[in-house]
């Protein structure tokens, strides 16, 4: 009976999801959250930093990677990485780096924290990763801004051409997030349309966060 006590007053990880499609506004939104807690206590994991590594391909060869489907990610790792951190160990986490469609070799160090968001277009597709998820998070927004957003993105900070965002845009990442992203928003708990702007949708999440935070708190007294 005491053992059982001990383990309800364990600290344990709480893991939030935050998904959507590309450009949707997961970053800004996991953002948003990670800005109205100390870094000691939230921290976010992107799923991108664990796209495969493409280092013994040539370039020509990376760019025929679907990277909207979910065999592009090794998603193992992540898990292994994320028991880890609820077992109360630092990780290193991948660097990846999306002008060389490969792994960087550098990493950085994480450590284990009270809240992690994971984020990334597949977070939910994965019922190993949802299961672990306390909180799911879908961020909704329409494809025509999405598509806007991300030709602007990926030409300034990951050194694409239009006609490239235009071809991989219609031949691989609108028919996955059809197929793979979109159905997953039926496993979210919550929608949260237009992203960062939606100011209740975050004041809801930020207002329950705080709330995980100082039932931690508690068990520290204890
Ligand atoms: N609500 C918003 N209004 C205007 N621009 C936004 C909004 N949310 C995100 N953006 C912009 O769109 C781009 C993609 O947003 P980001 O949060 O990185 O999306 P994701 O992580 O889903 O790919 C970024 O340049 C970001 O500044
Ligand atoms: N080498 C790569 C790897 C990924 N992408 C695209 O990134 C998108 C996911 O990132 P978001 O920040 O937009 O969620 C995904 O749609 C991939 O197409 C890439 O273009 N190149």
């Amino acid at each position: 009976m005491i053992l059982r006590y001990n383990e309800l007053m364990m600290k344990k990880t709480i893991i939030i999801g935050v998904t959507g499609g590309s450009a949707s506004g997961k970053t800004s939104v996991s953002q948003a959250i990670l800005n109205k807690f100390p870094t000691e206590r939230i921290a976010m994991i992107q799923h991108d930093s664990y796209y495969k590594n493409q280092n013994h391909l040539d370039f020509s060869e990376r760019l025929k990677t679907n990277y909207d489907h979910p065999l592009a990610f090794d998603t193992d790792y992540l898990i292994a990485q994320l028991q880890t951190l609820q077992a109360g160990q630092a990780v290193d986490i991948p660097i990846y780096d999306y002008t060389a469609h490969t792994r960087s070799n550098e990493t950085y160090r994480q450590n284990p924290v009270d809240v992690m968001i994971v984020e990334g277009i597949l977070v939910l597709e994965d019922k190993r990763l949802r299961d672990m998820m306390a909180i799911k998070i879908f961020v909704d927004t329409d494809d025509d801004v999405r598509i806007i957003r991300r030709i602007k993105r990926d030409i300034d900070e990951r050194g694409r051409s239009l006609d490239n965002v235009i071809t991989q845009y219609l031949s691989a990442v609108k028919p996955m997030y059809h197929q793979f992203i979109e159905p997953t928003k039926r496993y979210a708990d919550l929608i949260i349309p237009e992203g960062v702007s939606n100011v209740v949708g975050l004041d809801i999440i930020i207002t329950k966060i705080s709330s995980i935070l100082s039932e931690n708190d508690e068990k520290d007294i204890v």
